[in-house]
């Protein structure tokens, strides 16, 4: 399988901050502090990282290094205004590399910088309510009643947190502690029709909307960009491996393991009827004998496996995907948090969240 191949780290670092382009009465303008997280992701040169396999721990020792300048210091000190866009576009400087850069100085809200280098800004939110899906065949369990701690993921570029917040305001008031099929135009309310009524009601209001991700359970979702939907499903994998490409001395040609997050992208049409893409239980049932050929094996025992990197792995999970779900066109595997490799087909490069 061909595909592009995206590497992403991510690194953590605790630091001091005082804003002043924020509103008179604004909380940031007081000294204050937070434990940041920075990710990125791209396409590396060649050989960037010495030998095949090497790139996530390359990439993954470079942004700590880089962290590092920035842990237990007063922002201020070293950049102006170190608001979540400008540490997010000090990480881009310094790591000098052709990388999309996120910065988040809380759980719930950040800055990613997409492609073209345009900053998003991103706030999360959480919304408690039941629903079910009239439209499944009979005995399906989402045919029942049921309800989920729904999160809402909102990218807009050009906005700041505040502007996201008073979008969001009046849609956490029709969402939260409701039953979301009495909701005009949720009568279906699967992820996916969600993010498009969540975007519907958020566009005209807010211009720079770019992306509405919708979590409808820890392992599932949709994101929707105003045209089309894209859906994803997690696995969870605990393999054993070793690099075969690694230098000698190297600790990635011992053996050693991962607990994997594996994260199956897919893009369809709309299926009018269902207001799915594809059911997130048939993804699951027919990636079954994939996930079973992974899940507690030695990969670097596999004889159609040419390594076990990252990239090598999302490649060849790519394909074996495909054979069985020919909507999935993205696939992401971290070894660690945010540190791993993406493979996608077609010109078009991943949307944000990063
Ligand atoms: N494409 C979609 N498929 C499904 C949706 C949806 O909104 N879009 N919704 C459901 C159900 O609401 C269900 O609650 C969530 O799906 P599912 O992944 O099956 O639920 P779990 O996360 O509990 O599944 P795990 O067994 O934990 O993986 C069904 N499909």
């Amino acid at each position: 399988m061909v595909g592009t191949v995206w590497h992403a780290a991510a690194a953590g670092f605790e630091a001091a901050r005082r804003l002043v382009n924020v509103p008179p009465a604004h909380r940031a303008r007081n000294l204050h502090g937070h434990g940041f997280q920075v990710r990125v992701r791209g396409e590396l040169p060649g050989d960037w990282a010495g030998f095949p396999g090497g790139e996530v721990q390359r990439l993954s020792d470079e942004l700590r290094d880089v962290a590092a300048m920035l842990d237990f210091r007063l922002l201020n000190e070293v950049i102006d205004e170190p608001s979540d866009e400008r540490l997010a576009r000090w990480f881009s400087g310094q790591m000098g590399l052709p990388l999309e850069v996120g910065v988040q100085s809380m759980a719930d809200r950040g800055v990613d910088l997409d492609g073209a280098g345009r900053a998003h800004a991103w706030r999360r939110y959480a919304f408690h309510a039941a629903h079910r899906l009239p439209n499944v065949p009979e005995g399906h369990k989402c045919g029942r009643m049921h309800g989920h701690g729904f999160e809402a993921l909102i990218h807009a570029h050009g906005a700041t947190h505040e502007q996201l917040d008073a979008a969001w305001a009046p849609v956490q008031l029709q969402l939260h502690m409701n039953c979301l099929n009495e909701l005009a135009g949720l009568e279906n309310p699967t992820s996916e029709m969600l993010s498009s009524w969540i975007w519907s009601r958020m566009a005209p209001v807010l211009p720079g909307l770019a992306n509405v991700t919708v979590f409808e359970t820890a392992s599932c979702g949709a994101c929707h960009d105003g045209r089309h939907w894209r859906t994803w499903k997690d696995f969870t994998l605990d393999s054993a491996l070793q690099l075969k490409r690694a230098p000698e001395g190297s600790p990635l040609r011992r053996l050693h393991g991962h607990t994997y997050l594996l994260r199956l992208h897919l893009e369809a049409p709309l299926d009018e009827v269902m207001g799915w893409t594809l059911d997130f239980g048939d993804v699951k049932r027919l990636f079954d004998p994939v996930f079973r050929m992974l899940d507690h094996h030695p990969l670097h025992e596999r004889a159609d496996l040419a390594d076990c990197d990252a990239a090598t792995l999302s490649r060849w999970v790519l394909g074996q995907a495909r054979e069985r779900l020919p909507q999935v066109n993205r696939v992401d595997l971290h070894e660690t948090a945010g540190c791993g490799a993406t493979v996608y087909l077609g010109a078009e490069a991943p949307s944000l969240p990063i």
